[in-house]
């Protein structure tokens, strides 16, 4: 169901959130995450939506969602629906809607997969302690690809019932990944349930996957203008980060063409506040129900917003105190 074209009202609030980005994001360090929130209502009918670019990784700067965004809301509140076309301001205003309209089904997957550097002890006595479905995620390509084997070999072999997900982001030489290989145990490999973005190019990591067995990812590779969903790809997971994607109907057509392929798809942070991590635990159990999504950011923040993550004890800032901007 739309909603009427009379009775509207909207909101648009910005915001800033402390953040010790820790690995999640490598060399591009920033130490406050920004971003706006849109809230719609009709009727009696009201829709939340996080419009928040990340610095480093959207093509576009946080002035540009905002013009876009107050641009789409006053055309809104017009009667108008047309979606901006800058994939944070389509995602947020996309997500406003579907709660506005009953399209985004309530039910969520709050589990995540713990995320960390390489740091052997630490992350064992972590996942020796787990319970239930043991998946860790490790960033490698920090302390030398070899270094990296090793350690992932050592927690492979100290905690024998834990997959792990890698994520290189594009940091190795094929002959440097080979290297990373080269230190893990080929039995170990496929608890391995992939890496992502092993190499500088698609086809120096095919190479890799297809010399070592280790199953690949694809991230950052999901949102360049050449890439296209292939049967023939070795690649046996996409990472969808909705913000950098754009609108719920694009990030469900991407989830529905990784599964006709047989491929796994996992929605996944781009460092959204509470309010944008809930709505993408939602998302995934929407779209990807079977498979645990990667939103373990939230403890990179000072605080949450608007709306709380169940069983964090961050506290929580309400709509009231934050910046209106209309
Ligand atoms: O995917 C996850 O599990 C956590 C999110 C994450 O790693 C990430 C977060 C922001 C920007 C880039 C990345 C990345 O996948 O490299
Ligand atoms: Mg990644």
């Amino acid at each position: 169901m739309n909603s009427p074209k009379t009775n509207r009202t909207a909101h648009v609030y910005k915001w800033q959130i402390p953040i010790d980005v820790g690995v999640a994001l490598r060399a591009k360090r920033i130490s406050c995450r920004e971003g706006l929130y849109i809230e719609l209502r009709s009727e009696d009918r009201c829709g939340w939506g996080e419009i928040s670019p990340l610095p480093g990784f959207s093509a576009e700067s946080l002035e540009e969602a905002q013009d876009a965004l107050l641009c789409w809301t006053k055309l809104w509140l017009s009667g108008e629906e047309e979606l901006p076309k800058l994939p944070s301001a389509a995602f947020g205003i996309s997500c406003a809607l579907a709660e506005l309209n009953g399209t985004l089904p309530m039910k969520a997957d709050y589990r995540t997969v713990p995320l960390g550097g390489c740091e052997t002890e630490k992350l064992v006595d972590k996942l020796a302690g787990a319970k239930g479905e043991k998946t860790a995620k490790v960033k490698v390509g920090f302390s030398g690809a070899a270094n990296d084997g090793i350690t992932v070999d050592t927690v492979l072999h100290a905690v024998s019932d834990v997959r792990l997900r890698l994520d290189a982001n594009r940091s190795w030489t094929l002959s440097q990944a080979l290297d990373f290989a080269q230190n893990i145990r080929p039995h170990y490999r496929e608890r391995i349930a992939f890496i992502e973005e092993p190499c500088q190019s698609r086809e120096e990591s095919r190479i890799f996957a297809r010399q070592t067995g280790i199953a690949i990812a694809w991230d950052e590779s999901l949102r360049e203008s050449d890439f296209t969903f292939d049967s023939s790809d070795i690649a046996k997971a996409v990472v969808i980060k909705p913000t950098l994607t754009g609108s719920l109907e694009k990030i469900k057509s991407q989830a529905e063409a990784a599964r006709r392929l047989g491929m796994t798809a996992v929605i996944s942070s781009s460092l959204e506040s509470s309010l944008g991590l809930t709505q993408l635990a939602r998302i995934a159990a929407w779209l990807t129900p079977n498979t645990i999504p990667g939103l373990d950011t939230l403890n990179l923040m000072r605080y949450q917003q608007i709306r709380p993550w169940p069983q964090s004890t961050l506290e929580l800032v309400p709509a009231e105190s934050l910046q209106r901007l209309i």
